[in-house]
């Protein structure tokens, strides 16, 4: 191995209670809250369709100019206990909320910026009412942080001189800064998700993130950092030069997810996935028809992906300038807690099972018992289920109690029948399973 002084600092998955915790959520919500929430993809009258939460990028919107947006934040609908009801309903864990963005606009009245909530007319500490709302609501709350900062003029790019190197080394004091303010004023916050950690001058200080990483466990013991913020000596990121996870779960999954046979090997390490419910929309777009727009069984069924293979799945909510949330976000956080206050055992606590992926859908697996999640169903009204060697399938039974026959059809395969009457959208078999039993089969394997 290549020694190295900023690669990972542990091999494996973290396995003390707070990383138990974060990875037995599950299913999460990403809240995009911003500047960019005003103007809602459209600037001087032209439409843009890229990510909306990019529009001072894509308009060429100088920064100054950008930051007067500020002067309309005032979002009179905005009530966190309304927002956190909504996350508790939706059946999500925890909710990330983007305390800064790449715009630079801070959701908490920070003293080291001049761009936050304190100077606007809502004068308010946002971030502080959505701590408080959701942990009283039994939900836990991540930061997401982007280092990049369109607003600060000691952000580079690169560092290509002297001049560069002294400007940024004063925005990582900055950052520094803001991150141990946001790590003091809301210590009940159980991760950072770094973002915007891609460009060069990030590369090329492999050693700021690992001691960024380390300021924040100092502070916050127990406290998950996602691994896209890390780079090494080398400026290798997420993965260090010798092919380790670096931080506490794998981030890169963003809008895509690990094939389900395929990519096996992400099952080895902690991960969370995050998608948008338009093609690429985070922050708030004011036209969403520019995009195919996910219906709430397509969401569904990336969060029941993303946990059969030992994932996370964050779905994010971009609110409107006035607090409020668009329709659409309000039908799917109502669509997706319905199905999981019914089927939620399949997910929470879950884990991937590690038996050969099926057509009709999806395994999760907790304790003695496996969940087959049905997106499918065969015409056969048979479930193929083949177990792995020395496992056997005791009882099947739907979540309404119900038992269905289980039939072993050869060495370690089974079929398992669909209910009689098919629940109208995906449902959950669950399965008594018995592991390392020895004996002898009466199947004989063909001579060829
Ligand atoms: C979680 C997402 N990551 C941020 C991001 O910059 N992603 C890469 C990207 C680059 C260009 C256009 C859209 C997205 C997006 O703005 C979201 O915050």
């Amino acid at each position: 191995e290549i020694p190295l002084k900023y690669g990972a600092n542990r091999l494996g998955k973290r396995s003390d209670a707070a990383m138990k915790k974060f990875r037995d959520n599950r299913l999460g919500a990403f809240i995009h809250w911003g500047l960019y929430a005003i103007p809602g993809g459209e600037w001087n009258g032209k439409m843009y369709n890229g990510a909306a939460e990019w529009l001072k990028s894509w308009a060429k919107v100088p920064a100054d100019e950008w930051l007067r947006l500020m002067d309309q934040w005032n979002p009179e609908k905005f009530n966190a206990k309304v927002w956190a009801k909504m996350a508790r309903k939706m059946g999500v864990k925890y909710v990330k909320i983007t305390t800064k963005h790449h715009e630079g606009f801070c959701l908490w009245p920070s003293k080291y910026s001049n761009y936050t909530v304190a100077q606007t007319p809502y004068k308010k500490d946002i971030l502080g009412e959505l701590v408080k709302a959701y942990n009283d609501e039994g939900i836990d709350v991540h930061f997401y942080f982007s280092v990049m900062d369109w607003s600060h003029p000691d952000y580079r790019y690169d560092i290509k001189s002297k001049d560069d190197e002294v400007a940024f080394a004063r925005f990582l004091e900055f950052t520094d800064n803001q991150l141990k303010e946001l790590a003091t004023r809301y210590p009940t916050v159980k991760d950072f998700w770094f973002d915007g950690t891609w460009d060069a001058s990030i590369k090329k200080n492999g050693w700021w993130t690992a001691h960024a990483e380390q300021m924040l466990k100092d502070l916050l013991p127990g406290v998950t950092i996602n691994s896209r913020l890390r780079a090494d000596d080398y400026g290798k990121r997420h993965f260090d030069s010798n092919g380790h996870l670096m931080g506490d779960y794998e981030s890169g999954y963003e809008r895509r997810l690990p094939d389900p046979v395929k990519d096996l090997k992400v099952t080895r390490w902690d991960w969370e996935a995050c998608m948008t419910l338009p093609e690429n929309q985070w922050g708030y777009h004011k036209d969403w028809s520019l995009s195919y727009v996910k219906t709430p069984l397509e969401v569904l069924e990336r969060i029941v992906h993303a946990v059969s293979m030992g994932g996370n799945m964050v779905v994010n909510f971009g609110p409107q300038a006035d607090g409020d949330f668009r329709r659409e976000e309000k039908e799917m956080a109502d669509a997706i807690g319905k199905w999981m206050q019914q089927y939620g055992e399949c997910i929470y606590g879950c884990d991937y099972a590690g038996w050969d992926k099926q057509p009709w859908g999806y395994y999760t697996h907790k304790g003695k018992e496996v969940y087959m999640i049905v997106f499918n169903p065969p015409y056969s009204k048979h479930l193929v289920v083949k177990t792995p060697k020395g496992t056997k399938i005791l009882k099947a039974t739907v979540t309404n109690g119900k038992e269905v026959a289980v039939t072993e059809t050869a060495r370690n395969e089974y079929n398992v029948d669909m209910p009689a009457k098919a629940p109208e959208g995906p449902f959950v078999i669950k399965l008594q399973i018995e592991e390392n039993v020895s004996s002898a089969d009466k199947y004989r394997d063909a001579l060829t």
